[in-house]
């Protein structure tokens, strides 16, 4: 049977970071995707990129699409101000039980619910499940073919408002260019691309910042 890449990752984290630290579990976690396997993290040269935009944010609800172990969920929740929540949706659900054992390490598990199912099935039930009005922040970083039917979802859902800010990892490497072409444009958007690097790796790949006018 043997351990998965996620359980391996979740067990460095355990042997090697400092429980109750985010910082040090980010950089452990980098520390073994440079070193032992590399793992689909935003890493840590975009992860500075989305630090910048959260911190410029100053959001209290982040939605993220795709969890996968949680790197991106601490690097958000750890710059949350007291009372800011984070949502992440993650399809997988051996993805899911990692995340929420590495989430629970760094010890900001009040901060970070964990969302289990497809993307457009959850989307729905947010507002009333979680008593979400608006989204201030959605970081999308899930399936690259996903990306703009969920971003409509979520415009028909009215979780979307003015002044949210959409940021999509990932399109330039894999791509996205359906979701490009939509937010850049859309005359309901403001796109900024942030040049960067394909997590731990030389490949170039970037973030696409867009922010909803109304
Ligand atoms: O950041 C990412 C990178 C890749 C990816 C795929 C294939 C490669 F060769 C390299 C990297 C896939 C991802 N899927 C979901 C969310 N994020 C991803
Ligand atoms: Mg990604």
């Amino acid at each position: 049977k043997g351990s998965s890449k996620p359980q391996r990752m979740l067990s460095y984290v355990q042997r090697h970071s400092k429980r109750g630290d985010p910082d040090s579990v980010i950089s452990t976690i980098d520390i073994f995707c440079r070193s032992k396997e590399w793992a689909m993290n935003v890493g840590d040269e975009k992860g500075l990129i989305l630090d910048k935009l959260i911190c410029e944010a100053n959001p209290s609800i982040v939605l993220e699409l795709g969890t996968y172990c949680g790197y991106s969920s601490l690097r958000i929740a750890r710059l949350l101000p007291p009372g800011g929540r984070l949502f992440t949706m993650e399809f997988n659900p051996a993805y899911a039980k990692i995340a929420k054992q590495i989430i629970a390490w760094a010890g900001l598990e009040s901060k970070i619910q964990v969302l289990e199912g497809p993307s457009g099935d959850l989307i729905p039930q947010l507002k009333k499940k979680h008593a979400i009005e608006k989204c201030d922040i959605i970081f999308i970083d899930h399936w690259k073919d996903c990306y703009l039917p969920d971003t409509k979802l979520l415009e028909e859902c009215g979780l979307i408002g003015k002044g949210t800010v959409l940021i999509a990892d990932n399109v330039t490497f894999p791509g996205t260019p359906d979701y490009l072409e939509y937010v850049r444009n859309s005359p309901h958007y403001s796109s900024q691309y942030f040049k960067s690097y394909l997590e731990y790796s030389k490949t170039e790949d970037g973030l696409e910042k867009s922010v909803f006018l109304g």
